[in-house]
């Protein structure tokens, strides 16, 4: 074997095909070889199985153990003395670093991969990537281009022997080292992976968090068959170098796919996947992401993730084929959907099936649409010019007749139960074009616009009603384009309250119904005038498509304050989102829907959605001034004789509301958009009076509160009933999350571990005893506490622990009564307080084990 020319040779005399002798290039890639021969004679002493006590974490969170950070060591040093790495991106280090300012090329590295197999003697590998530097780099961004852009790539295998492989764009070498002459020599010029193969690798262990395609295609390398010599052999060692080493060798596939653990799956980009993905394509492979090649992939910052495919060209296509029907078409949503440039149309709606001769209105400004809501009877105006109509029979969503319809897109991806419910595409077809029957008789009301602050994420809709009030609400609470577009745009929503359906043919449970369909991109909302429904469907369509990209989409409110610093409200309607939000000295980002991305948070609305029971210029002095002309209040009550409204009026509804556009709200954040949050807050509202009103969470007990999206109300007061009902809606609005919470949960707990904010459970409900016996807490105090979380004091004041919720509990805050802060003592009766506080907790306790229990059967 040592027969092969030596890598030194290789690499300073030119021969034939070989045009890298002599090149920088040639020399990053000595400078490598010698860390890596240090390295390798380290790794081979077994030191490493001696001393294995992790000694930090690396910036995704993983132990590191002595060995990463030697490597690390290793390489940057030699990189340094090479004085050719410009900026180093590796993956034991935080940040990028610069290593020689105007050298030629980025790097990126993995130093030790697959460490964790160090204690077991077991191979591991390095993996680098190499880029040309630009010409000018613009330091606010991320420098490193997309993975097709690598002028060379290579590995380190540490196994009983070292191995070195290697492309620089012309074919794939392998070199072997000779431990006596501590010199690598070429053993396999000229790599080329088989087209087939019959090894598979996958972490089999995750295998209940697959999607229905993976665990598809796990049987299909499972299932005999004599053509394709199934069943494929199974390996899996831990270390990405060493499985990838066998499928370049022998033929097969490597995967590492989303699982809802891990969402984007666990490799990273940058140092480990398009590297990978060079070697295999320079051997005649195949690497994507299960849809999209992985050298097309540009990474947005260093430590990013995604799923990996690669091996034999064609059993990574066939992968992608298996696995997904359902991804795929995703994907192909998400693109055509988020895409800039929409097709031209002149607006005759023909293409969605009305006829030509269709009468309807365009984006009416607010004062025609003011007239044609007086004049249709719809609403009247208050004595301050404030439009209130009555919604009719519905004045709150209806969650239990909202349906998904189940097609390729949905089928395997949406978690289906009673709130998630599936409808099939020719009952929708059918429906659908009974609503165009419905509404061609009428005029309609056609308003354009867009969901998300955010260009990238955002969606762009046209919102097609019947009334003209459901028209001034899209207005008020979507975002408005800055001009007419005239365009097609990608969502439509068809809103008919007057539209009935007939449950015996329709297949819907009663007259009444939202329906999305996301093949169709059409959302069908009928039988109900409540505004409310309209935004959640829309809602629910992001809170689909956003995890799929990375994103967390969140019912939430969100502020800003003085210092640029973001907090976030999380809680299940009627919580206080809106109100806390709603703060004179903070700038208001949004009230109920958000995502939160690699850059920070933004509202998916254009307008707020306000509860107006009981609202007072005193209490709530913010949403008290944004309702004025262009509100649209709903389902209000009046003043006998008068026309002044009358917010203490709930009989027709306790849900009251109001909508206003974002501008209404004094300092408003514009964009609607801040850096990810400081603080979040969940605000819960128990009735029972048990929960303090306030508490510091750690990051267990976030996702725990996270996941079971606790709040008690007092029920239905009509029925007279005074015991409190404890609800649970996982993510705090289960109501609309599509996807199992297990990938809302993933997302959450991976940005808070990025970003450490600082968690608060808040209790805007009963103290100093259950509904009956103690009294909501007050207003003031609770934004007293959430003043004194943001400003750091509640950090200071000393905290004492909650007995049975093992809750951090502060012992004195600025403004609030300290008798109040513990629960226990704000009770008169301390053994009743116990008593109640066990019950909630074992609510909890079966709550939980009734999520853990529908994941397993899942
Ligand atoms: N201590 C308190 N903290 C917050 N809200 C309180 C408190 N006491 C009473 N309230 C009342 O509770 C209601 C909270 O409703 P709010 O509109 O803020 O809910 P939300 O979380 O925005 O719900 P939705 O998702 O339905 O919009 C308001 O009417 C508010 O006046
Ligand atoms: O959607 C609605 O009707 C109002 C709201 O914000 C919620 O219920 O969370
Ligand atoms: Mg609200
Ligand atoms: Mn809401």
């Amino acid at each position: 074997m040592n027969s092969g020319q030596t890598l030194s040779r290789f690499l300073r005399e030119s021969t034939g095909q070989n045009t890298l002798a002599g090149t920088p290039l040639a020399s990053v890639l000595e400078a490598f070889s010698g860390a890596a021969v240090r390295l390798s004679s380290q790794v081979s002493q077994g030191r490493q199985l001696l001393s294995t006590a992790a000694t930090s974490y690396n910036a995704s969170g993983e132990a590191q153990q002595a060995l990463d950070l030697r490597a690390n060591q290793l390489f940057i040093s030699a990189l340094k003395e090479s004085g050719l790495c410009r900026t180093l991106a590796s993956e034991e280090s935080q940040e990028l670093l610069t290593l020689n300012k105007d050298a030629p090329y980025l790097i990126a590295i993995d130093p030790l991969d697959g460490s964790t197999n160090a204690e077991s003697n077991l191979p591991m590998g390095s993996i680098f990537s190499v880029y040309q530097a630009p010409a000018k780099e613009d330091i606010s961004k991320m420098p490193f281009p997309a993975g097709k852009e690598q002028i060379a790539a290579g590995y380190f295998l540490y196994g009983p022997a070292t191995m070195l492989v290697f492309t620089a764009g012309h074919g794939v070498h392998g070199f072997t080292l000779d431990r006596t002459t501590q010199e690598f020599h070429l053993s396999h010029p000229g790599l080329k992976i088989p087209h087939a193969g019959s090894f598979y690798s996958i972490n089999e262990g995750y295998y209940s968090l697959f999607c229905q395609g993976t665990k598809r295609f796990i049987h299909y390398c499972q299932y005999p068959d004599y053509e394709t010599g199934r069943p494929f052999s199974s390996r899996y060692s831990g270390a990405l170098v060493a499985d990838l080493h066998r499928i370049l060798l022998d033929g097969g596939i490597f995967l590492y796919p989303a699982s809802s653990k891990y969402p984007q799956g666990k490799l990273r980009l940058l140092y480990e996947c398009q590297p990978l993905a060079l070697i295999i394509e320079q051997a005649g492979g195949r690497a994507t992401n299960g849809t999209m090649r992985i050298l097309d992939l540009q990474a947005a910052n260093q430590h990013q993730r995604t799923p990996l495919l690669t091996g034999s060209a064609s059993l990574v296509t066939l992968a992608g084929k298996i696995i997904h029907p359902a991804l795929k078409a995703n994907l192909d949503i998400n693109n055509h959907f988020f895409m800039k440039n929409l097709q031209a149309n002149t607006l005759n709606l023909s293409y969605l099936g009305f006829p030509g001769s269709q009468s309807y209105h365009y984006q009416l400004p607010v004062e025609e649409l003011r007239q044609h809501i007086v004049a249709g009877g719809e609403g009247r105006l208050s004595n301050h010019g404030v439009l209130a109509v009555s919604t009719g029979k519905f004045t709150g969503r209806s969650p239990k007749d909202r349906y998904i319809v189940q097609d390729r897109h949905t089928q395997d991806t949406v978690w289906w139960n009673d709130i998630n419910i599936p409808f099939s595409p020719t009952a929708f077809n059918f429906l659908y074009n009974k609503m165009l029957h419905y509404l061609q008789t009428r005029t309609v009301f056609v308003r354009d616009a867009f969901a998300s602050a955010e260009e990238d994420n955002r969606i762009s809709l046209r919102i097609i009603s019947e009334k003209a009030y459901q028209d001034l609400f899209a207005h008020n609470l979507f975002i408005r384009p800055a001009a007419d577009t005239e365009n097609q745009p990608e969502w439509t929503v068809l809103a008919a309250p007057g539209f009935k359906a007939d449950p015996a043919l329709d297949q819907t449970r009663q007259a009444n119904f939202s329906i999305i369909n996301f093949s169709r991109r059409i959302i069908l909302i009928g039988g109900s005038g409540y505004t409310g429904e309209i935004k959640k469907a829309v809602f629910s369509v992001l809170n689909f498509l956003l995890p799929q990209r990375g994103i967390l989409p969140m019912h939430c409110a969100a502020n800003l304050g003085k210092e640029g610093d973001t907090a976030i409200f999380f809680g299940l309607s009627g919580t206080g989102k809106t109100t806390l939000s709603a703060d004179p000295v903070r700038r208001l980002i949004g009230d109920d829907e958000h995502g939160w991305s690699r850059k920070g948070i933004f509202n998916f609305e254009g307008g707020c959605y306000a509860k107006t029971a009981g609202l007072s210029r005193q209490n709530e002095p913010q949403i008290w001034q944004a309702i004025r002309p262009g509100a649209l209040l709903e389902n209000v009550g009046f003043h006998p004789d008068s026309d002044q409204v009358d917010f203490n009026d709930t009989s027709i509804t306790e849900n009251t509301r109001v909508s206003y556009p974002l501008s209404y709200v004094k300092d408003a954040a514009d964009p609607s958009t801040g850096p990810a949050p400081r603080n979040i807050f969940f605000l819960t509202a128990d009735a029972f009076g048990v929960l303090p009103p306030v508490a510091r969470l750690n990051m267990e007990q976030a996702l725990y509160y996270f996941s079971l999206g606790y709040t008690a109300k007092v029920a239905g007061t009509e029925f007279g009933i005074n015991e409190p009902q404890a609800t649970f809606s996982h993510c705090f609005g289960q109501a609309f999350m599509p996807l199992h919470p297990s990938i809302y949960a993933g997302l959450l707990g991976d940005l808070i571990s990025e970003h450490q904010p600082n968690i608060w459970l808040i209790n805007t409900g009963w103290t100093g005893g259950s509904y009956g016996t103690g009294q909501r807490i007050s207003l003031s105090y609770t934004r007293a506490i959430v003043h004194a979380a943001l400003s750091g004091e509640l950090e200071q004041a000393g905290t004492g622990l909650l007995e049975i919720f093992k809750l951090e509990i502060p012992k004195s805050c600025p403004g609030v009564p300290a008798e109040i802060l513990d629960p226990a003592t704000a009770w008169t009766d301390k053994e009743a307080y116990r008593q109640a506080a066990i019950q909630l907790a074992e609510k909890f306790r079966r709550q939980l084990s009734s999520i853990l229990q529908k994941t397993d059967n899942d």
